[in-house]
């Protein structure tokens, strides 16, 4: 974890208001949860049965909160909670409880959040842009079917990047469909855990055909293999497998099977994709798409931003969930609430933009959109005493008012222009003692 301070916060706090914006001005509402969260919202039957998160439940930082009833004295019962991993358990968790609360919700609700998420990585894996705290930028749209939904929030992705400098060809969707694997499970006789591991190695697969350190690929293919011969598949979906997480153009390989199931699911992405494509999204279909989190249902996609010269696999992802909801209505009776979403890695973002050269001195520190903490334009020298002070409030009033940072200057008398030159502040302008009104 670490201390952000100056220059680095403020391209953090510029990307997440741009993302921000865009989306606000789509409509989305932003929703803040807390740090912590029950770990039963996160059991088993919640979440799925792969290790959570990304395939090893000790990703999590889990604690034990005492809850002590009226005094310190009293015994503490205990609450089992985690540091949040991601935000879309947080927020089903909100919005099914809100639904208990107003059964006649009008629904799609469309939210957005910006929240620090924790995972406890090995420690030899950390860097830069892989750390134990992390931002997420996400997005919900609960209660909306499949179809139009996942064409906004895929297309809103696109448009966020697009904002933040990136050009449209740049942004590349890698879409896929759980449906499809769960499908093929069913129709191969894996059993749960061989059906986990081999959901792993497509996920991995997917990286790598994406362009993600390729030379993984054969390795992954022996372990399918491995995994699929131990699980006594049968000859025909073992090649299916095999194709799936072999082939660039994974669909031909499942049109083969002329399953009605799969092909219901291949017909939608294949609209989907259409849609995308007629709004400028460059888009391409892989089935090896599968997500680590078991909650995908449906439709689940991958962002990666590739140009000429610079490749970021996985920037973020998301997909459509239309079975979390209602874990989290009290009392049950809620089945199905569909849902789509899907969420930035913020750091990885500021590494994508710094290397594009989109996040230049003068956005980052002159930002349009109400980034005005320290990088004043003009700077009050105003001394120690209170009369001073109330001067200085009124000679910034005219400038704050028109949206120019004003910074008053409070340090020592004899430093101000050590001041104003170390924090590069353009304009000085000194202040005469004024009487307060009355
Ligand atoms: N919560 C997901 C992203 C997502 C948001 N909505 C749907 N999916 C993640 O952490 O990867």
């Amino acid at each position: 974890m670490v201390d952000l301070f100056g220059r680095e916060l403020r391209k953090r706090q510029l990307v997440v208001a741009v993302l921000a914006k865009v989306v606000r001005l789509h409509g989305y509402e932003q929703v803040e949860v807390p740090l912590v969260e029950r770990a039963t919202s996160f059991s088993e039957e919640v979440v799925g049965r792969s290790p959570w998160p990304e395939w090893d439940s000790r990703g999590c930082f889990h604690l034990r909160a005492p809850d002590y009833p009226s005094s310190y004295e009293d015994a503490p019962d205990h609450t089992d909670v985690l540091l949040v991993p991601e935000g879309t358990i947080s927020v089903t968790r909100w919005i099914g409880c809100r639904l208990a609360e107003s059964p006649d919700m009008i629904f799609p609700v469309k939210l957005f959040y910006d929240m620090p998420c924790f995972r406890n990585e090995v420690v030899a894996e950390l860097t830069g842009t892989k750390r134990r705290q992390f931002t997420q930028f996400g997005l919900e749209i609960l209660g909306a079917e499949p179809g139009n939904s996942d064409v906004e929030a895929v297309y809103l992705i696109t448009r966020c990047l697009e904002e933040l400098g990136v050009a449209a060809g740049g942004t590349r969707v890698r879409v896929g469909d759980v449906g499809v694997f769960n499908r093929l499970v069913e129709l191969s006789g894996l059993g749960p855990d061989a059906a986990i591991q081999v959901k792993e190695v497509l996920d991995a697969m997917a990286e790598c055909k994406a362009g993600k350190a390729p030379e993984r690929a054969s390795g992954l293919l022996g372990r399918l293999a491995g995994v699929l011969d131990a699980g006594g598949v049968s000859r025909l979906p073992h090649d299916v497998w095999m194709g799936l997480a072999h082939a660039g153009d994974s669909v031909s390989f499942l049109r083969a099977l002329h399953d009605s199931v799969i092909d219901e699911r291949l017909d939608d992405l294949a609209r989907l994709v259409h849609v995308l494509e007629a709004l400028g999204v460059r888009v391409e279909t892989d089935l090896c798409v599968v997500r680590s989190h078991e909650y995908y249902t449906g439709i689940v996609f991958e962002i990666d931003v590739v140009t000429e010269e610079y490749s970021h696999v996985e920037v973020g992802g998301g997909g459509r969930y239309d079975k979390l909801v209602g874990h989290f209505v009290p009392d049950g009776g809620v089945d199905r609430i569909p849902a789509t979403g899907f969420a930035f890695g913020v750091e990885r973002l500021v590494e994508l933009l710094d290397h594009l050269d989109l996040l230049p001195a003068h956005r980052v520190l002159r930002s349009s959109i109400g980034l005005s903490e320290s990088s004043a334009e003009k700077l009050v020298a105003s001394g120690p005493g209170a009369q001073e002070y109330l001067s200085a409030v009124r000679i910034a009033a005219a400038d704050r008012a028109a949206g120019h940072p004003v910074d008053i200057y409070l340090g020592v008398p004899d430093q101000v222009e050590r001041y104003a030159e170390s924090r590069k502040i353009p304009q000085t302008v000194s202040c005469e003692p004024q009487r307060a009104d009355r």
